[in-house]
C-alpha cells in the first residue's frame, strides 16, 4: 500500500507492459473471476475500480486462489484525466472493461447515469487507450441489447432492440466501439454479450455478493437458502413457456471468465470490431433452477408465484456458435455445478454487509516496454 490518496498515482514496481491488462472493475462479480483466469493464463493484472459496488478485501480472495495479488488503483473511471495518468503510467497491452452499473429497473428511474458512467466512462477508457497506442478493449455487452426475440435462439446479428436505459447504454457503447475501429485501423474491440452469468469459483472464495437486497435471481435464491431472506417472489406464471416462468440461459461465471481471455487473444492478435455471444444455447425457466439449486444445496427453498416483472421476457437464450468458431470458446459447467458453486460462495462467503470498504493502492509500477 502507498501513501497516496484515491486517484493519485505513484511509482512502484518493474512490470512488463506487453502482459499487462487493465481491468476496469476487475474487484467486482464477473472482473473478479477474470483476473484469476488471467493470471492463470501468464497476463499481470491492473485492477482499476472505485469499490462503488466492490470490496477492496477481493483482492486478498484473487490473491489467495491465483497465487498472485493484482495491482490497484482505486478511483472513478469518469474522474477528469485520471484514466489518462493511469494509462500512460502503467501503459497496458490492453483492457477489459467490466467497470459500469447493472440493473435494469434503477436505470429506468435514474437513467443519465447508465449514460454518464457506462456510456461516457467507456469512452473516456478508450480515449486514454488512444492517446497512449493503439487501443485493444474486451467489452462487457449484455444480451439484454436484444430485446424481445423474433426468433430463437439468438445469434448476433438479430436486430437490438433494448428495452431499458441500461440495454440502450450498452448498445450504444458497442456502437461507438465499432465506429472507432472503423475510423482506426490501430483499433481492437470484442464486444461480449453475456447472457445470464451466475456461479462463482469453486474455492468459494469469489462470487456475487451483491450489496442489499439482491434483484438477481440467483443471488436471491442464496439468501433464502442461508436463511438471510424468507422466500423466493417467482416473478410470473403465466409465460408462454413450458412451466409458464420465464426461461433464460445460464452461463458460469469462470466460464464467462475463461472466455475473456479467449476474447483478449483475438484482440490482441488483428484489429476490428467483433461481437459475440456468450451462453450456453440452453434455456432454463425459473423453477427449473430453483430446482437444481435445492438439489446442489440440499436447502429448502420456499417460493410463492407472483406478478409478473415489468420489463422481462418471457424466453431468451443464446446460439453461442460464433464464440465456438472463431474463439474457441464454448461453455463447459452444468447448472448443477453452477448451484453448487454459487451455494458454496454464499455458505461459506463473509456477509457482505460485514465486508467494509477501505482504499488500499499499491505503487505504480515503472514500465519496461509498450504494449
Ligand atoms: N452480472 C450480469 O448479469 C451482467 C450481465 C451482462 C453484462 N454485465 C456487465 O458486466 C460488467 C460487470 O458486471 P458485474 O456483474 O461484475 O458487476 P459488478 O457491479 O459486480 O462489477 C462492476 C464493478 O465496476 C465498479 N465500478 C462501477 N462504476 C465505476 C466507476 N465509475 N469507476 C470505477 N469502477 C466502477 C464497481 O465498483 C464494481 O466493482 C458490467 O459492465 C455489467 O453491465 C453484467
Ligand atoms: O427475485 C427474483 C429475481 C428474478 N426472478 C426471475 O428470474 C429470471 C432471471 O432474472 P435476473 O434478474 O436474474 O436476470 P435477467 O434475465 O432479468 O437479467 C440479467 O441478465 C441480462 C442478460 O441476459 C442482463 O444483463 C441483466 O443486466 C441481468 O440482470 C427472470 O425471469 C426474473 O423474472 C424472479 O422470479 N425472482
Amino acid at each position: 500500500m502507498n501513501a497516496v490518496g484515491p486517484g493519485a498515482v505513484a511509482p512502484g514496481p518493474v512490470v512488463d507492459a506487453s502482459r499487462l491488462i487493465l481491468v476496469t472493475g476487475g474487484t467486482g462479480y464477473i472482473g473478479s473471476h477474470t483476473c484469476v483466469c488471467l493470471q492463470q493464463a501468464g497476463f499481470r493484472v491492473l485492477v482499476v475500480d472505485d469499490l462503488s459496488n466492490s470490496n477492496v478485501a477481493v483482492l486478498d480472495a484473487i490473491e489467495s486462489v491465483s497465487g498472485e495479488r493484482p495491482l490497484f488503483e482505486q478511483g472513478d473511471i469518469l474522474a477528469p484525466g485520471w484514466l489518462d495518468a493511469i494509462v500512460a503510467r502503467y501503459r497496458p497491452a490492453a483492457a477489459i472493461h467490466f467497470a459500469g452499473v447493472k440493473s435494469v429497473g434503477e436505470s429506468s428511474r435514474d437513467p443519465l447515469r447508465y449514460y454518464a458512467i457506462n456510456v461516457a466512462g467507456s469512452i473516456a477508457l478508450v480515449q486514454a487507450l488512444a492517446r497512449q497506442g493503439d487501443p485493444r478493449v474486451v467489452f462487457s455487452s449484455s444480451a439484454t441489447v436484444y430485446g424481445e426475440p423474433d426468433s430463437l435462439p439468438l445469434r448476433e446479428d438479430h436486430p437490438l432492440r433494448p428495452e431499458s436505459a441500461y440495454g440502450r447504454s450498452k448498445m450504444m457503447v458497442e456502437l461507438m466501439l465499432a465506429d472507432v475501429c472503423a475510423s482506426d485501423g490501430r483499433a481492437s474491440v470484442v464486444s461480449l454479450r453475456y447472457f445470464n452469468p451466475i456461479g462463482a469459483h469453486g474455492s468459494g472464495q469469489l462470487g456475487d455478493s451483491p450489496l442489499g437486497e439482491p434483484e438477481n435471481l440467483v443471488p436471491y435464491l442464496g439468501r433464502v437458502a442461508n436463511g438471510t431472506l424468507k422466500r423466493l417472489r417467482v416473478f410470473g406464471g403465466d409465460y408462454p413457456t413450458p412451466d409458464g416462468t420465464c426461461v433464460r440461459d445460464y452461463v458460469h461465471v469462470v466460464d464467462l471468465a475463461e472466455a475473456h481471455v479467449a476474447a483478449l487473444d483475438c484482440v490482441l492478435s488483428a484489429p476490428g470490431h467483433r461481437v459475440f455471444n456468450i451462453g450456453t444455447g440452453v434455456g432454463t425457466s425459473v423453477l427449473d433452477l430453483v430446482g437444481a439449486y435445492a438439489a446442489a444445496s440440499g436447502c429448502e427453498l420456499p417460493y410463492t408465484i407472483v406478478e409478473r416483472r415489468p420489463g422481462d421476457v418471457a424466453c431468451f437464450y443464446a446460439d453461442p456458435q460464433a464464440a465456438r468458431d472463431t474463439l474457441q470458446w464454448h461453455a463447459k459447467r452444468g447448472l448443477g455445478e453452477m448451484c453448487a458453486d454459487a451455494y458454496r460462495h454464499v455458505a461459506d462467503g463473509v456477509a457482505p454487509e460485514l465486508m467494509l470498504a477501505a482504499p488500499t493502492h499499491v505503487p505504480a509500477p515503472q514500465v519496461t516496454a509498450a504494449g
